[in-house]
């Protein structure tokens, strides 16, 4: 790994800057630092307020009563991984400005098109707590099982790379042991989530993303504005164009960092994207904000969640990662006068390279603090998204069918004390077989990227049949497998751990994947398509004794209106132009469930949603990147500074966002 002292020539060791004793204070004291706020907060919350964590659906859905402001913050925290801001940072270090851009473009477009279906969640299974009892209550127990598979397995891809980028920054920083921080890191998290539940984890997501932001705009105001070695950003533009003669970018047009025109940038950019959909659309986690967040704000969440989060990887990493690049032929690099390694980028150690060298000991500090946060609000976020698996599809669904509200509860912490360790022994256990942040990250998609169209299609299309998920969900696999291996070897020579996963491999893995298992399962569907009228799924019933809810149909239009929706107000007149609440309910949960937008609405949502995402794609993967990519454009100085500016710019504006709202 990174820091093995069997130093090879060309290699230096990482030279950690900070004592161990630093890194079990971060990891162990801020860990039980924030477990004790949270416990205090779900105290107060349990007294004073009408939210109980102890019942079912306030500790898994949040009462679906969150507005969009935190809606949006625990999007961008629970899609703000480690990986966010070192695998983009290393994408930066290795192909330069294109790097992060397309680190960014790969996450954010996902999180725009699911709200989307996270319109269609509300219309059309607003009792639901997870996107497999939706499958469960429209195919059946076969289908139910094949997507319980990939639920699981997105959740153990996400937390394996979680703790891997994590750790090998703690150990790259301070010593400390991978494995003791693999298994120290989500201990701390267990307990809010224990204590707190969905609710919990929400705002411990403000809190983290407040964190983050800040250490961000100290990184990116320190590199240059006050930086010495990298700031005014001609320096940095000296510096990187120094570093292109030295190690100049294969495939990059004149070998330069400043250019788009990058054609490994640009496969990165394809296997971020897929890994990007299979990361999101699998994962528990983002259902579960759709589901947790109140029907009129759950879109608006989304869209504004994954702009919000662009700026991230997009300004973290063109700050750090080319920062990195930059300075690596400056004493105090970490592993001068050496680059970093295959294996040390990989690990994504460019930014805390780049972190030690622009702020020393600070530095060091501030990318440990912003590494754990990021490590703990995604972490969070798993660990309460994989309980409600556990609980609601594994152990209400074939164990217990009867289970109560309370007994859900408890087997959901049973669950989550579980995994947290189970985390720690699935990091050690991939460490252990030479697996990093980077080999898992182009993995992602090629593993989960045959799910992602039969599950979006599931919520969302009437004509959608069992025989087309089953039939594109499994030979879109199999598929994806063959061109995995067919791709590897032919292009890299011979199948093996490492060239499975680099990008081309991935690519050609992902790709197939999802379009065949799209076209198959439409294509057979289409051949006796089914005409699904959701009622099935709007019949799922929440517990502790809340009625599913029904969103008004054309038949129910002619209900007397009652009170307008105070978020209504909020809303878009064009968009939101008739809300109503029906009779006030008897219990504090159901109160915000009656809260409820007519079908229409929901469908108007829905197809802002579409529009939305689709002119975000367009511009972010088509008419910024691809003029620059072909008239094969190497940034001028000035031209430079104006990009630095923008990312500058898209990050005040974009985090602004979500804290206004
Ligand atoms: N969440 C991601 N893709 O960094």
């Amino acid at each position: 790994m990174s820091n093995s002292t069997d130093v090879l020539p060309g290699i230096s060791e990482f030279r950690p800057l900070l004592s161990q004793s630093v890194g079990y204070g971060v990891v162990v004291g801020i860990g039980f630092l924030f477990a004790a706020l949270m416990l205090f907060l779900t105290t107060i919350q349990a007294k004073f307020s009408k939210f109980s964590p102890g019942l079912s659906e306030e500790f898994t859905t949040a009462s679906r009563s969150v507005k969009p402001g935190l809606v949006c913050c625990g999007i961008v925290s629970a899609w703000t991984w480690s990986a966010t801001l070192l695998q983009s940072s290393t994408a930066a270090y290795t192909f330069g400005v294109s790097g992060p851009w397309w680190y960014g473009v790969g996450g954010t477009i996902q999180v725009a098109f699911f709200g989307m279906v996270a319109a269609k969640v509300k219309m059309n299974a607003n009792g639901a707590h997870t996107f497999l009892e939706i499958v469960k209550a429209r195919f059946g127990a076969p289908a139910h099982i094949l997507f319980t598979f990939y639920g699981f397995l997105c959740i153990l891809v996400v937390c394996g790379s979680l703790l891997l980028g994590g750790a090998a920054t703690v150990n790259a920083i301070t010593g400390m042991p991978i494995i003791a921080a693999c298994f120290l890191l989500p201990i701390g998290i267990a307990v809010y989530v224990v204590f707190g539940g969905l609710r919990a984890t929400f705002v411990c997501d403000w809190v983290h993303t407040v964190v983050l932001f800040v250490i961000i705009f100290t990184f990116l105001f320190r590199t240059y504005t006050t930086s010495d070695l990298t700031s005014p950003p001609t320096n940095m533009y000296q510096l990187l164009s120094a570093a292109a003669s030295q190690t100049p970018v294969v495939g990059n047009e004149a070998g330069s960092y400043l250019t788009m025109k990058s054609n490994q940038g640009l496969v990165f950019g394809a296997a971020t994207i897929l890994s990007g959909f299979s990361g999101v659309f699998c994962d528990q986690g983002y259902w579960q904000r759709a589901i947790a967040s109140h029907p009129a704000s759950t879109t608006k969440a989304y869209m504004l969640g994954g702009l919000s989060w662009f700026a991230i990887p997009w300004g973290f990493a063109s700050c750090l990662g080319l920062a990195a690049r930059a300075l690596q032929s400056n004493p105090a690099f970490p592993t001068y006068p050496n680059p970093l390694s295959a294996a040390q980028s990989s690990a994504g150690l460019a930014a805390p390279a780049a972190a030690v060298v622009l702020m020393g000991k600070g530095g060091a500090v501030a990318i440990l603090l912003v590494v754990f946060m990021a490590v703990t609000s995604a972490a969070s976020s798993e660990l309460i998204a994989v309980s409600s698996l556990f609980s609601y599809d594994i152990y209400r669904t074939y164990w217990r069918p009867n289970a109560s509200g309370a007994e859900i509860v408890r087997v959901s912490h049973m669950f989550i004390c579980f995994w947290a360790i189970w985390m720690g022994c699935w990091a050690t256990i991939l460490n252990k077989a030479g697996i990093d942040l980077g080999w898992l990250f182009y993995v992602q998609g090629v593993v989960l990227s045959p799910a992602v169209i039969p599950i979006a299609l599931t919520v969302t299309w009437s004509k959608l049949t069992k025989t087309g998920v089953f039939c594109g969900s499994i030979i879109g696999a199999c598929l994806g497998m063959a061109a995995w291996m067919v791709g590897c070897l032919k292009i890299y020579g011979s199948i093996t751990i490492t060239n499975l996963a680099m990008p081309y491999s991935a690519v050609c893995s992902g790709l197939t994947g999802l379009l065949f298992s799209g076209l198959i399962t439409v294509g057979v569907s289409l051949l006796n398509p089914a005409d699904y009228d959701f009622s099935g799924t709007r019949n799922i019933a929440m517990l502790d004794g809340v009625p599913p809810e029904e969103p008004r149909g054309a038949d129910e239009e002619s209900r007397p209106k009652e009170t307008s929706i105070d978020e209504e107000k909020d809303m878009e007149k064009a968009d939101m132009d008739v809300a109503t609440v029906q009779p006030v309910a008897s219990s504090a949960a159901s109160t915000d469930q009656k809260d409820d937008l007519s079908r229409e609405v929901l469908m108007k949502v829905f197809k802002k949603a579409a529009l939305y995402s689709s002119v975000l794609t367009f511009i972010v993967t088509i008419l910024v990147p691809l003029p620059m990519f072909f008239s094969h454009y190497v940034f001028s100085p000035k031209f430079y500074t104006f990009w630095v500016a923008c990312t500058l710019s898209a990050s005040i504006l974009t985090h602004i966002l979500p804290y206004y709202s």
